[in-house]
């Protein structure tokens, strides 16, 4: 029977190896996600945060010690059939920026096979099977990224901020058709993101990665529970975000809440270990209603 757990993660520890036999530097520390079949997961945190080291974690292209299950297997010896990761650097590597036509870069992965579902995609992502790979705009080349990465069924989706350069008419078409993929065939996505427009109805959960760490609960349900709401985050937060003059969605008010008080952590564990007190008391004494008011976020 099939795992009903998409991805089982716990107390997950990584480094990025050194070299001449230095101790790794300690990038995740102590990271635990369960997410059922079906989730849709948004991972927030700053940058650094160790975000896309743990979706490349998952996609099995990163060796880990720890505990890390996908689809009911070992991810890193296991790595299951059904996981599909979307990163960034796909649209640097020289073979996709050459004098090569869509229709045949996508059968050269493929895309024969899964026709109604390449259709339906080339549809959804404004793809035109005529283009030449190097007379495309960055955007173009990557709404022809997810077209080929998404044209076979996929069981787990890492998509690592790849939405950052589609047009908000694309954006929102494929957000929608990953919400169905959820619902109607079990799929799950794990989406790392910086752009919380217009996803306040997408996400079923969230994860904060701070400084390398998931903070509990972890996920936490969306949206989330009012007893939870006020355990997590405080007044002011709530308050803007009940606010119909708000700047932006109400999940970026959380965002930026965390997004703050990540900031503070990183300067107070700096300032414990070197010492850098100048810098450290300059930043430390920014509390986040301050912040709010020095960088006009909450107007
Ligand atoms: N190949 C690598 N070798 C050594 N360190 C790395 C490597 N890749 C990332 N790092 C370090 O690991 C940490 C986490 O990086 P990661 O790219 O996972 O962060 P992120 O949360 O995805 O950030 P961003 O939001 O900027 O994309 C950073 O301190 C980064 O410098």
């Amino acid at each position: 029977m099939a795992d009903s757990k998409a991805i089982d993660v716990v107390d997950l520890d990584f480094g990025y190896a050194k070299l001449h036999g230095l101790d790794p530097v300690p990038v995740l520390q102590g990271v635990n996600l369960t997410l059922a079949r079906g989730s849709r997961c948004l991972l927030i945190g700053a940058n650094g945060a160790g975000k896309s080291t743990l979706l490349q974690i998952l996609a099995g292209k990163r060796l880990t010690r720890s505990n890390a299950r996908v689809l009911g297997n070992e991810v890193f010896f296991n790595t299951p059939q059904g996981v599909t990761y979307l990163g960034t650097e796909w649209a640097t590597n020289p073979v996709v920026r050459s004098d090569l036509e869509v229709s045949h870069f996508l059968d050269s992965v493929g895309g024969y096979r899964y026709k109604e579902r390449r259709d339906k995609l080339l549809d959804i992502l404004d793809v035109d099977l005529s283009w030449h790979m190097h007379q495309v705009s960055d955007g173009e080349r990557r709404r022809v990224q997810i077209v080929s990465g998404l044209m076979a069924p996929w069981d787990l989706l890492l998509l690592d901020e790849v939405t950052v350069d589609l047009d908000v008419l694309v954006r929102s078409r494929l957000l929608d058709w990953l919400a169905e993929e959820t619902t109607t065939r079990g799929a799950t996505v794990l989406y790392a993101t910086h752009i919380f427009d217009g996803l306040d109805q997408w996400p079923t959960h969230l994860c904060h990665l701070q400084l390398g760490s998931t903070l509990p609960p972890s996920p936490m349900p969306w949206p989330l529970p009012a007893s939870l709401a006020a355990d997590l985050l405080p007044e002011e937060v709530l308050t803007r975000m009940d606010d119909p003059n708000r700047r932006g969605s109400r999940l970026l008010e959380v965002a930026l809440h965390w997004l703050v008080v990540d900031r503070r952590e990183r300067v107070d564990r700096e300032i414990a270990e070197s010492g850098r007190e100048k810098r450290g008391a300059q930043e430390a004494n920014i509390s986040s209603e301050a912040f709010y008011r020095k960088y006009d976020y909450s107007h």
